[in-house]
């Protein structure tokens, strides 16, 4: 860890939160209502993370042989999942383990902390309100709060400049490789968690400064640095 870490950035889904269940159910209803087949959670959770319009269009398109939904039918799955989303939110999600006593920790060390998700601002607001992880964060920014989502860089730089820490010294804590890259172009250092969703594929190959089992070895590690 190059500079001494002044403030910490984390991810939402697969890093704080299990939301699988929520994602499962929101879809399954935008299906149904448009009169399409099921899908499952094994092929769900290779979608996520990548912000709604993304898991959208990949689910579309997984069930129309891999063409990309027209505008139409996009607006259509939109509209209905977005409504869909808005009722379940929290419902089937669960807190991984140690989240909360790692939050708590973190805080202890006096480092402003940021939730950084490409989920919609209002829904990853309402999810931490309800989890009643709110109180730990500064800034709860979502893929549209800012012009660009992960892994463009932008929204960890414009979270940085809030936090008031300069980038090598705000650490990106996260699930997937959409964190790792965007950290990396950001200039921040990153850890990432290895029990989320990362497209099926093992955290170990992105290239984070470290991989560590949960949110408390993390703490543990910024203590001792
Ligand atoms: O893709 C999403 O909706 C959320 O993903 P993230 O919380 O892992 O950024
Ligand atoms: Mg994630």
């Amino acid at each position: 860890m190059p500079a001494p870490i002044q403030a910490v950035m984390l991810d939402c889904d697969g890093t704080l939160v299990d939301t699988l269940g929520d994602f499962d159910a929101a879809l399954n209803a935008m299906l149904r209502q448009m009169r399409r087949p099921r899908i499952e959670r094994e092929q769900i959770a290779r979608f996520v993370g990548r912000g709604t319009e993304h898991l959208l269009r990949c689910v579309l398109a997984l069930q129309d042989g891999g063409a990309m939904p027209d505008e139409a039918t996009f607006n259509q799955a939109w509209a209905a999942y977005l409504q869909a989303y808005e009722q379940v939110n929290g419902t089937h999600s669960r807190l991984y383990p140690g989240v909360r006593e790692g939050l708590a920790a973190l805080q202890a060390q006096g480092l402003p902390l940021a939730c950084l998700t490409n989920k919609p601002q209002a829904f990853a607001r309402e999810l931490m309100r309800r989890l009643g992880l709110a109180p730990f964060f500064r800034f709860i920014h979502g893929g549209d709060t800012f012009a660009r989502k992960k892994p463009d860089p932008l929204p960890l730089l414009e979270t940085c400049r809030l936090l008031g820490a300069p980038p090598a010294a705000t650490l990106m804590v996260g699930d997937s490789r959409n964190d790792a890259q965007a950290a990396r172009a950001a200039g921040c250092p990153v850890f990432l968690l290895p029990y989320g969703y990362n497209y099926g594929c093992p955290v170990e190959q992105e290239g984070a400064d470290a991989v560590l089992p949960d949110l408390p070895a993390i703490a543990k590690r910024l203590q001792a640095a």
